[in-house]
């Protein structure tokens, strides 16, 4: 079993909303690694980074990765940090990842202000654009297929991640 379409990208890439549907439009199920480890540990995920640090939560989001990978035939959406782990990288290798592109300013529109984005607390707009050049060669490195989101409604941007599915 392996999912249909597996989803990448940075904070505010839209991975859960797209996601979502482009589930419904398959008509298979959607799946979140954030939602895993927030249910194996009992706790929010901003919750996980303060009490037990960021190395605890790659170590769940490690395993929520190998188990979504390994369980799920639908859609499955990753964490914005999960291809930081070459063990992850090397999972998603022969799956369709989708990399879902986001530039500086629409990511900092989408999430700047949000809350619940541990890595984005203080100084949201530098760390994105830390995170964003950091990991772009690593997104690109996994997908197979890059779309860009920017100026586009999630609902045009699910019409041509389905079409790849
Ligand atoms: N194409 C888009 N245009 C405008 N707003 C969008 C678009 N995609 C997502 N959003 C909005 O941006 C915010 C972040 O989207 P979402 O939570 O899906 O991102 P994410 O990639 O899952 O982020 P994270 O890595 O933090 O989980 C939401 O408020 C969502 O409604
Ligand atoms: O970009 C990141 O490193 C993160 C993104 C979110 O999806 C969560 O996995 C968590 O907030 C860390
Ligand atoms: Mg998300």
């Amino acid at each position: 079993m392996a999912p249909r379409v597996v989803i990448v990208g940075p904070p505010g890439a839209g991975k859960t909303t797209v996601g979502g549907l482009v589930a419904r439009r398959l008509g298979v199920g959607f799946r979140d690694t954030d939602v895993d480890i927030e249910r194996t540990a009992g706790k929010p995920i901003g919750d996980i980074f303060i009490e037990d640090g960021e190395p605890a939560f790659r170590a769940l989001e490690r395993d929520a990765v190998a188990a979504g990978l390994a369980e799920h035939d639908g859609v499955l959406a990753l964490g914005g940090g999960a291809v930081g782990s070459e063990d992850n990288r090397k999972l998603l290798a022969g799956h369709l990842v989708v990399f879902l592109d986001v530039g500086l300013a629409d990511a900092v529109a989408r999430v700047g202000l949000n809350r619940d984005r541990p890595l984005l607390l203080e100084s949201p707009r530098a760390q994105l654009k830390r995170l964003l050049d950091e990991r772009r060669p690593l997104y690109l490195d996994v997908a197979v297929v890059t779309v860009d989101t920017g100026g586009r409604t999630p609902d045009e941007i699910a019409d041509e991640v389905a079409r790849h599915a």
